[in-house]
């Protein structure tokens, strides 16, 4: 294999120690970091994510509280129970498991979580704040793939990040935050034509777009850094990225595969956003 791996499973759990002795500290001055998770609904994906951010909260010594409620539970009820949270001591960070049921808008829970304990960084006021380069909170995939790009020693000030995807939880975001780190970037999605023509450019390219074989070796520049975001399943029921991993890794200079690279940073960053929601709204109450 040409490239060398970029392995986010053990990133993260190297950040995950380092996590650990911060919070013991944390503790030792009478202060518990805690993160509420809601889960409306028994969809399996979600379940089983939900569960790993708990056990996560766990292994580092983060207090969690897991919210759940049956999918056929009304906005107004959601709404006040992010209203209690919000005026809650004991929680720093919450999370509102996506996607929620039709009935309920996911704008509006979004925009119902205080922006001082929105660790997903999707409320508009921590976008907002990432766009004119404020302090706020950043949503965890793309703050995951900025470590990963630190713990292999990569600059991004000049380097031309193309990213493939607009959502508003990855591609928008990790737009911003190359663009903030003096990166040029080139935002591309499904009507771009011809898709090749710009990823080809790319010394830094991050496949976000949520469909399998999206990037081919004949698509990326040599010696490009690949970063894959995608999580599909493939016909064989595998987990796979939009990256066709084995015929890109032998042209690339580093490449993530999937599972164990995007993933568990995304879930570390989590754990790092309560972390300073803690700090912050501790630092606040003590003025
Ligand atoms: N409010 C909200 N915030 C989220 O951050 C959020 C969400 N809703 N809804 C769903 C997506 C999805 N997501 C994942 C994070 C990590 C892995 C992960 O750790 N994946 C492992 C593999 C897991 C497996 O094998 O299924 C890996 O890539 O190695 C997966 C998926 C967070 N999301």
């Amino acid at each position: 294999m040409g490239a060398q791996l970029i392995d986010g499973k053990a990133i993260a759990a190297e950040k995950r120690k380092a996590m650990m002795s911060r919070i013991e500290s944390m503790k030792q001055q009478g202060f518990v970091p805690g993160l509420a998770v809601i889960l409306v609904g028994e969809n399996p994906a979600s379940m089983s994510y939900v569960k790993g951010k708990i056990r996560d909260c766990k292994e580092v010594g983060i207090y969690s509280e897991l919210i759940r409620f049956p999918d056929t539970v009304t906005e107004e009820r959601l709404l006040a129970e992010i209203a209690e949270l919000n005026e809650n001591k004991e929680i720093h960070g919450i999370l509102v498991q996506l996607p929620l049921p039709n009935q309920i808008s996911e704008q509006k829970v979004i925009q119902a979580i205080r922006p001082e304990k929105d660790v997903d960084g999707f409320h508009p006021i921590n976008v907002g704040r990432l766009v004119t380069k404020q302090e706020g909170f950043v949503s965890c995939t793309p703050a995951g793939i900025i470590e990963m790009l630190k713990a292999i020693d990569v600059p991004v000030a000049g380097k031309h990040v193309v990213v493939v995807g607009r959502s508003n939880i990855v591609g928008k975001p990790a737009s911003l935050l190359f663009l903030n780190l003096d990166a040029t970037v080139t935002i591309c999605h499904s009507k771009t034509k011809p898709l090749s023509q710009y990823t080809q450019q790319a010394d830094i390219l991050i496949a976000a777009a949520g469909r399998e074989g999206l990037i081919h070796a004949e698509d990326i520049k040599p010696g490009a850094i690949v970063i894959d975001v995608g999580m599909n399943r493939n016909a064989a029921g595998k987990l796979v990225g939009d990256v066709s991993f084995e015929e890109v890794k032998e042209k690339a200079g580093f490449i993530t595969p999937v599972p164990g690279g995007v993933g568990p940073m995304t879930r570390v960053m989590l754990l790092e956003n309560t972390l300073i929601a803690a700090d912050r709204q501790n630092k606040k109450s003590s003025l």
